[in-house]
């Protein structure tokens, strides 16, 4: 396995342009392939989180042209669910984004699809989405593990309804119930039991929604309302925001080491939650400065923070190694579901973090950090996680140098993010 030596960096400046949302390109490809019209997609992200979506897409009849640099999309709209006189089969790599939905989608199409990917897709919960859809009448049933992908649907008109989907472990089996229900047969009405975690999302999916014509009522994140018998209605043209989570490296970098570093492709309007990363480092001590479509954050001393992390996992992580630079203990409370993404990312940390000489304390849902007095050389082992690699990248923001392993799998969200890390220095 490959890997790669980050000689130390001692300051960072420059701008960068930040790729596509994950969290919104693959959203917006499934509605545009819903939705009735022609819908130009701007900005799109590649990687490999995206071709899974668009490659299950064109196993189930969606036709839609790409740029030869895969960040525009045209698609043609089906103006309905799918159809497939033949079973499909659809590898889905570790993409939660395009799991959880698609299974939603599938369960009310008429077609029999059978949903594959990584290994470790096949440890991530989905039981929670299942049981949803199966008080709607989804046939589904688990392959192997109960509760587990892969999964065999048989799809079918659902009628929609009431349905209880459990919030506590992943926000995507809303969001994916969000995006079916209306177009189903009846009204429906989706209840929360437990608390909804990362909520932004939710955000996220119902803004979108409401691009193409659909509107939910919300009732405090614990009840929605969905209309029935409803089309989605291509918006023409859509430009995809630049990622939230992405840009949360660099922006970190310029709070260790800047410099000023500047992020373009979201702004103080972004629909994405992980933006108030950057209200985290300017807790931290970072100065922030916010446009339209920029944010912008510029060194200043570093000090702990004790924060609930909840409505932003994947930007949180960040903070974990910035932790490393800053005066005094940080505590990231309240990511119980960090356990079940890309690798158990609570135990991940703590024990890379241990590597470069950092005092931790790991629970149940919450890591405490406490810096050491001067970071240690390691060999950092990244699990097969892209926000692994990418924040330990921070370490040599020091005079420590780090090695990553298996950089390359930033390519779930962020291919060429080390080329854009090390253009920064200065
Ligand atoms: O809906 C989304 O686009 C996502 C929701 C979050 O997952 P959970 O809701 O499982 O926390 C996040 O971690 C993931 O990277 C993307
Ligand atoms: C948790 C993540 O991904 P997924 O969309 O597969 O859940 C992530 O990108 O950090």
């Amino acid at each position: 396995m490959n890997s790669l030596t980050l000689n130390p960096i001692a300051r960072v400046e420059g701008t960068v342009h930040l790729p596509g949302s994950k969290s919104i390109s693959n959203r917006v490809l499934l509605l545009a392939a819903l939705a009735k019209g022609e819908t130009r997609i701007t900005n799109l992200l590649d990687s490999d989180d995206i071709r899974h979506m668009l490659t299950a897409l064109k196993q189930l009849g969606v036709s839609y042209q790409l740029s030869a640099d895969r960040t525009e999309c045209l698609v043609n709209g089906l103006a309905g669910f799918f159809k497939s006189a033949e079973p499909v089969e659809l590898f889905l790599g570790n993409a939660g984004t395009a799991m959880r939905p698609l299974t939603a989608a599938l369960a009310a199409s008429e077609v029999t699809a059978h949903l594959k990917g990584e290994p470790r897709m096949y440890e991530r919960p989905i039981g929670h989405l299942v049981e949803a859809l199966q008080q709607w009448q989804a046939d589904i049933d688990y392959e192997k593990e109960p509760g587990f992908p892969p999964l065999t649907i048989r799809g079918q008109t659902l009628p929609g309804g009431v349905a209880r989907v459990n919030g506590s472990i992943s926000s995507q089996f809303l969001t994916a119930l969000l995006m079916i229900a209306p177009m189903l047969e009846n009204d429906s009405t989706i209840e929360i039991v437990g608390e909804l975690v990362s909520k932004p999302y939710i955000d996220i999916t119902l803004a979108l929604m409401a691009r193409f014509g659909v509107s939910v009522q919300n009732d405090r994140y614990q009840r929605f309302t969905i209309r029935g018998q409803q089309r989605y209605q291509s918006p023409g043209t859509i430009l995809v925001e630049g990622d939230a989570s992405s840009a949360s490296y660099f922006l970190a970098a310029a709070a260790i080491r800047g410099g000023t570093v500047k992020v373009t492709g979201i702004g103080r309007h972004a629909v994405q939650g992980d933006i108030h990363f950057a209200d985290a480092l300017e807790k931290m001590g970072a100065d922030v400065d916010w446009g339209d479509d920029f944010i912008q954050v510029t060194r200043n001393e570093l000090h702990g923070i004790d924060m609930d992390f909840n409505a932003i996992p994947d930007a949180a992580m960040t903070i974990a190694t910035t932790a490393l630079f800053a005066k005094g203990p940080t505590c990231i409370r309240n990511v119980y579901n960090w356990r079940v993404k890309e690798t158990d990312r609570l135990a991940a940390m703590a024990t890379e973090l241990k590597k470069v000489g950092a005092l931790v304390e790991e629970g149940q849902d919450y890591l405490t950090i406490t810096p050491p007095a001067k970071l240690q050389h390691a060999s950092i082992a990244t699990y097969d996680d892209h926000r692994m690699a990418m924040c330990f990248s921070l370490v040599a923001l020091s005079d420590t140098p780090v090695t990553i392993e298996d950089p390359e799998c930033t390519r779930k969200t962020f291919p060429n993010y080390f080329t854009l890390f090390q253009s920064l220095s200065s």
